[in-house]
């Protein structure tokens, strides 16, 4: 790792006094109207040096980047991780954009802290959120409930509706409303849209959303299926119609979303028809720190038997199950590690791991019926070989043939890693969360 600049000392803590608000923006907005198609993507190409800065508020994370809409290169991007914990750090400039990067270390107190540091990164280079250019921010934001299905622009009252979402979403919804405060504290001028993970699912059918209990109780409390990752499944389902040389809405993908979270999808010439997550991030697949599928009677049993309460439980299965429950560690690199050193532990977590990701491959091509590509992207999917030969190991009969040289391959591309003959593409796609949200972001509030 190279380091332009290690720095020390708490990171964020004082408000930025290099960034201030600027006045009117109106005469920057240099391009024409015409960008929008009507799902929303950018037609035309936005003079160069027009930009949008993403922010993606995790849990204990924000990764920013500032994304040209010309050309979408990146202009700037960093990542701040270990908010809350005694030893954070800022990494600005990352591997993606090739240069240096320079490195600051020392606790960063809190989600506001972070995105104060990340604008004086962005100031120090000439990029702060008052440079020319600056046409919007968009923010990730994970649950948007029922009502939101788009890419929204962000008022106070749409604000206030984010933080009613909080309980459905409580290691994510808090960090982007801190990301907004933040930024819109900074450039109260300047437009900022909400692209919520859930806006994808809302086409999934009724019968695919709802739960089978009692109708009123579930709608009293807004209990159904909402779906997560959504910006990253709508760009990899369209990328892997691309790959593929097909039209997306004849295309019918399963796309594996393997980060830290993971999520699976089934999508339908390029709608959302089945997704693994639920009412929150953690139903379905095993995860980094999460459980995903138990039999909701566990719940009942730790509360009986455990005398566990709503938080212990909840910690429990969101913060020391998946990956980390069953082996100690949540990184899939690690993992496969300790499995070469015959560790029996690690072992067992993978495939635990690969065995319910087979399942939902399973169900989600009876769910489609006829499927053209099984898709794997984000940290896992994309970096992983054996988890990709694990999950889809002896489905030939299902038309489903892994070639081990082309998926053993490193590479940054979106490729095929399936045999000429196999019936069903295997593919890897790199997601990109931030191009999306900035896309979409553009196509809202962009100028006109
Ligand atoms: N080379 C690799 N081989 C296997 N797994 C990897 C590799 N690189 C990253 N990962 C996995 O990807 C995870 C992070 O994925 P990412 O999509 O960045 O997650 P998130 O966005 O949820 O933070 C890591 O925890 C690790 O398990
Ligand atoms: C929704 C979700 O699980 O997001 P992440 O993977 O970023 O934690
Ligand atoms: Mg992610």
């Amino acid at each position: 790792m190279s380091a332009e600049g290690v720095g020390a000392g708490p990171v964020g803590a004082p408000a930025d006094p290099g960034v201030s608000p600027a006045a009117d923006r109106a005469g920057e907005r240099t391009t024409e109207v015409d960008r929008t198609a009507e799902d929303g993507t950018v037609t035309a190409t936005p003079a160069a040096g027009t930009r949008v800065l993403v922010l993606n508020s995790g849990s204990s994370s924000v990764k920013y980047q500032l994304i040209d809409m010309a050309d979408g290169s990146r202009a700037a991007a960093g990542l701040v991780e270990r908010i809350g914990e005694r030893t954070g750090r800022v990494v600005h400039g990352p591997l993606a954009l090739g240069g240096p990067r320079r490195i600051t270390e020392g606790p960063v107190a809190d989600h506001a802290a972070a995105l104060r540091a990340a604008a004086g990164e962005l100031e120090r280079d000439g990029l702060g959120l008052d440079s020319p250019g600056l046409a919007a921010v968009g923010h990730r934001v994970v649950h948007g409930g029922t009502r939101f299905t788009g890419p929204t622009l962000i008022t106070d009252e749409v604000l206030a509706a984010i933080g009613e979402l909080v309980p459905l979403a409580p290691l994510h919804n808090p960090a982007n409303i801190a990301g907004i405060e933040v930024a819109r504290a900074l450039r109260p001028d300047l437009p900022q849209v909400a692209v919520f993970d859930t806006a994808f699912h809302a086409t999934l059918p009724e019968y695919a959303a709802r739960y089978a209990i009692d109708r009123a109780v579930a709608d009293r409390y807004g209990i159904r299926r909402y779906g997560f990752h959504g910006t990253s499944h709508a760009y990899v389902s369209r990328a892997a119609a691309e790959l593929l040389g097909r039209p997306v809405e004849e295309t019918n993908t399963v796309v594996l979303h393997l980060g830290n979270g993971a999520s699976a999808s089934a999508v339908a010439g390029g709608v959302c028809v089945e997704t693994s997550m639920g009412l929150t991030p953690l139903e379905g697949l095993v995860m980094g720190t999460r459980s995903g599928d138990v039999d909701p009677a566990v719940v009942l049993h730790l509360a009986r038997a455990g005398g566990m309460d709503a938080d212990e439980i909840d910690d429990l299965l969101n913060r020391r199950s998946g990956l980390v429950g069953l082996c100690g560690d949540n990184d899939m690199r690690e993992i496969g590690r300790r499995i070469g050193e015959g560790d029996e532990a690690a072992r067992l977590a993978f495939d635990v791991y690969v065995h319910r990701l087979r399942k939902y491959v399973g169900a989600y091509c009876a769910v489609l019926g006829r499927v053209d590509a099984v898709v794997f992207t984000a940290g896992v999917g994309e970096n992983s070989p054996a988890v990709r030969e694990a999950a889809l190991r002896g489905l030939d009969a299902f038309g489903i043939e892994v070639d081990p040289l082309l998926n053993s391959v490193r590479a940054k591309a979106a490729r095929l890693v399936s045999t000429p003959s196999s019936r069903t593409a295997v593919a890897v796609v790199p997601t990109d969360e931030e191009l999306e949200i900035a896309r979409q972001t553009y196509a809202l509030a962009g100028p006109r």
